[in-house]
This record gives structure tokens, C-alpha cells and sequence, in this order.
């Protein structure tokens, strides 16, 4: 059996840090129509979770836009758990935002209903943390603290160090994104992703080695301990994503063919 996580979170209809990982299918889509037409193909596909990047939206700075876009975005996918992102451009973000409009931007889809966890960057320091903190909190929605690093990877050490380091700081679900450079480096991301899952951190964890080399750890991460894997639908948010038909294939061998029934 692949290692769960000793906390589970429960979302709507799905379990996250159970006994599958989940796949979750991101939307990119720089205007609202684009947005909804990407929504309603995802019945067709159907993931497990769905990840607005906010951050590529056209009127992401024009916050009613937004809230606008997120009502028919959730009227769109029904019971479909949802992730908000709006990510920092230095961590792959695809708009350069003033940190207060970021915060302006996350704080009003917290607290819009329409979503069910955000994930911000750990890098935001703790200010910026405590006051997403205070209203995921408020509005029962979970929250993801995340690193990128397009670059490399860290030691293993360091990875497992931030996964804590989020797990302190208040997530309910640390979450690490690393480019390998070599195919060891992959082995690097996975062994962390072990340490972690057998310390303290008794919450799910999100862990992935990005790029060609690091396609394995989006369909065995699950084995390790990582308990949500970021798949295409329609547009990739981040390289290395497989198109989502392919990776459920590749988990059924894994983990069986209960995988995305
Ligand atoms: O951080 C992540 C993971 C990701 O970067 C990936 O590599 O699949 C894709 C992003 O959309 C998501 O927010």
C-alpha cells in the first residue's frame, strides 16, 4: 500500500491524503470565456480536484472580474473541488502583481464561497501568511503553502526543511515543485518526499520533479508519499505535465484501477 497521510482532509466529495493520490487538472485561460469553455470540458475528463491559475488571466488586477469569473467558474464544475492560485511571478507566476493586489485578489476568493483551498507561496513571509491564514480559517477553506524552484534541485534536506518549514507556518498541505537536472535528482525529490511523510508532518503533502526528467514522480510521487499529481487537460501550467487519460493509465498500474473511477 502506498504511504497515506495520518490527517486526511475531506473536500466536497473527495478524501485528500487517502489511500489514492489524487489528480488535479489546473485552468489556464486568459479570458473568462476561454476559462468557462476549458470548465466544461472537464466532465469529460474528470479529474479529481481542478486548479484555477488566476494568474493567467487577463483581468486577474480587476477584482470583481475575477469573483465574476469564479461564480460561473464554480456554477461551471458543480461539485468539483477547486484550488485558487494566484502565483508570485518569481515562482512561475505568469503576471507580475504589488503584493497588496495579490493579497487584495486571494482574500476576496477566499471569501467569495466559490473556492475550497488557495495555495500561496511560502515565500510570501509570514505577514502575508497569517493574513491569508486568518481568513482560509474564517471560511473553511484549506490552505496550500508552496515552493518553485524552475531552476533545480535543492538537497534533499532543504526540500524536506520547506515542507516543514509550510507545515509550521500553518498549511494544511505543503506543497513543493523541483526542476531535476539529471535523472538523480528525481530519486533526491522522492526521498524527501519519504522523510517527510514518515516525520512529524502528519498532513497530505503535494511533491513533484518537474520537467521530462521528473514525468516519473507525477505518476509514482503517490508511492512516496505525495498526494496530489497535476495532469493536462487542456493547457499545461508547468512543464512536465502529462495529458490526464495517459497519467491515469500510468497510476492504474501503481495504484490500481479504483485510480479516477
Ligand atoms: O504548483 C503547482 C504544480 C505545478 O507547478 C506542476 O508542476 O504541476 C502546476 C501548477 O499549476 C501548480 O500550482
Amino acid at each position: 500500500m502506498r504511504q497515506q497521510s495520518r490527517k486526511q482532509i475531506r473536500i466536497r466529495n473527495v478524501v485528500i491524503g487517502g489511500p489514492l493520490p489524487l489528480i488535479c487538472l489546473p485552468l489556464v485561460a486568459a479570458t473568462r470565456a476561454e476559462l468557462i469553455a476549458q470548465a466544461q470540458g472537464l466532465a469529460a475528463l474528470q479529474p479529481d480536484l481542478v486548479e484555477w491559475r488566476a494568474d493567467g488571466f487577463g483581468a486577474v488586477e480587476d477584482v470583481a472580474a475575477c469573483l465574476s469569473a469564479l461564480d460561473e467558474l464554480r456554477r461551471t464544475i458543480g461539485e468539483m473541488p477547486l484550488i485558487f492560485t494566484c502565483r508570485i511571478d518569481r515562482e512561475g507566476g505568469m503576471r507580475t502583481l504589488a503584493p497588496a493586489k495579490r493579497l487584495e485578489i486571494i482574500v476576496a476568493a477566499i471569501a467569495s464561497g466559490a473556492v475550497d483551498l488557495v495555495d500561496i507561496e511560502l515565500g510570501n513571509g509570514r505577514e502575508f501568511i497569517d493574513a491569508v491564514r486568518q481568513h482560509t480559517r474564517a471560511n473553511r477553506v484549506a490552505l496550500i503553502l508552496s515552493y518553485h524552484n524552475f531552476k533545480e534541485t535543492p538537497d534533499e534536506t532543504f526540500i524536506y526543511n520547506t515542507l516543514l518549514a509550510a507545515w509550521q507556518a500553518g498549511a494544511d498541505i505543503p506543497k513543493l515543485a523541483v526542476m531535476p537536472r539529471e535523472y538523480r535528482d528525481v530519486l533526491v525529490l522522492l526521498s524527501a518526499t519519504d522523510r517527510a511523510r514518515n516525520s512529524v508532518i502528519d498532513s497530505p503533502l503535494v511533491t513533484i520533479s518537474m520537467g521530462e526528467q521528473g514525468a516519473v514522480s507525477r505518476v509514482a510521487g503517490g508511492l512516496f508519499g505525495s498526494d496530489i499529481t497535476f495532469a493536462v487537460g487542456t493547457a499545461a501550467s508547468a512543464p512536465g505535465q502529462i495529458p490526464i487519460a495517459q497519467l491515469r493509465s500510468g497510476m492504474a498500474v501503481l495504484f490500481g484501477n479504483r485510480q479516477g473511477a
